[in-house]
């Protein structure tokens, strides 16, 4: 807000801050901080969620649609004080401080499955959660993806790279839309806030904050809890009983992060001091023939790897490099793919209720 000045220039109008709620600084009541994760009952949104309930401190507020999530993962929070669940398609009004913003199917299988509703998930449902960011003041993070750099043709992908994307292809849905996304996120970012006086000179707004943002992008991520159905490589991988289908060449190739490196990655970007984007991933690169090969050694040595069609643009290399996460957050992964494989194979067993083989 501003007003001319006898000057001609604008000056900023003195207006009193929001004050806090009473509450909050009653000292009965602990200073919580309120959370809302969108798609918190999906596979990476559920482990996070898990981690932030283990703070005492907060508050969590799970919106979902259950397209891919499921209440199921969410079993052993469902009737606890400090959370709530909330059936949602449609602009959200809660009072939060925080808002990790995961919904969108992730896996190709289900978001070219309707790719309008992909789409607008990833616009519409951003920029509602950027207006509630908005309204209530509260940090939000965008969990983007490694799409948005499309077929590389830089390896590895550093955050600067801007990408090799089909604007119309059957994958644009979400990697165009996540594109959109992360602009919406700046946009929100570097407009809301900011006076400029005629002379162009930055004048504080302090009343009303910047949209303070954080922007992820989180490359291929596996682990417990994954959708039975997913469809993705490592969840197809340990089809018991089933061949290992590689898609054609084969030599594609991929980097796995497991889910609780990711959340944990997750939660430093949120809690740091920069925007980003910044790429979350293990940069441990395998091609899907060597993953076949890995699980066929891990887990069954039994089981026939079967060569089979690949689908259209399907990103051919793809390795992030995480010098960024490393230096501003102190973040690196911890879990190997050999030792996270058999993790998730010991989940999908006990939830499919097949015992292991010998
Ligand atoms: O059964 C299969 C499935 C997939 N693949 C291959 O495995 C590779 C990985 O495919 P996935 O379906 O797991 O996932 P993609 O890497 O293509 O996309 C993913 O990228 C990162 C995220 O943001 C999303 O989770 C998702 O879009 C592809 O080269 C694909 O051709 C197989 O070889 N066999």
């Amino acid at each position: 807000m501003s007003k001319e000045s006898s000057n001609g220039n604008h000056q900023s109008v003195s207006k009193p801050p929001p004050s806090p709620s009473p509450l909050r600084n009653s000292k009965f009541f602990q200073s919580n901080m309120r959370i809302l994760v969108t798609g918190g009952a999906g596979f990476i949104g559920s482990h996070l969620v898990d981690r932030l309930m283990e703070n005492e401190k907060n508050e969590v507020i799970v919106a979902d649609n259950y397209f891919t999530g499921s209440k199921d993962n969410l079993r052993k929070w469902i009737g606890h004080p400090r959370f709530e669940l909330i059936h949602i398609t449609e602009p959200l009004l809660v009072e939060v401080d925080q808002i990790y913003h995961l919904a969108c199917p992730a896996s190709p299988i289900f978001y070219k499955y309707n790719p309008v509703k992909t789409i607008k998930t990833n616009v519409i449902g951003t920029l509602n959660m950027l207006g509630l960011a908005k309204r209530v003041g509260a940090r939000i993070l965008l969990t983007s993806t490694s799409e948005v750099y499309g077929d590389p043709l830089v390896h590895p992908q550093d955050e600067s790279y801007w990408g090799n994307v089909n604007p119309i292809g059957v994958r644009s849905c979400y990697d165009e839309g996540k594109r959109v996304a992360e602009t919406l996120m700046f946009d929100y970012h570097r407009q809301h806030g900011i006076v400029f006086n005629v002379n162009s000179h930055f004048v504080s707004t302090w009343w009303d904050p910047i949209t303070e943002i954080r922007v992820a992008r989180i490359f291929n991520t596996y682990g417990p809890r994954m959708n039975i159905d997913d469809g993705r490589v490592v969840r197809r991988v340990q089809d018991v009983g089933e061949p290992l289908t590689v898609q054609a060449p084969g030599t594609q190739t991929r980097s796995f992060c497991y889910v609780s490196d990711m959340v944990d990655g997750l939660i430093r970007l949120m809690e740091g001091e920069n925007t980003g984007p910044i790429n979350i991933g293990n940069p441990g690169e395998f091609t899907m023939l060597e993953l076949a090969e890995t699980v066929k050694e891990l887990i069954d040595s039994e089981v026939e790897i079967k060569i089979v069609e690949n689908t259209p643009d399907d990103p051919r290399q793809r390795k992030p490099d995480i010098t960024k996460a490393k230096e501003l957050l102190g973040w690196e992964p911890q879990i190997k793919l050999r030792d996270g494989l058999p993790l998730m194979e010991e989940d999908f067993r006990q939830r499919l209720g097949v015992p292991k083989k010998k």
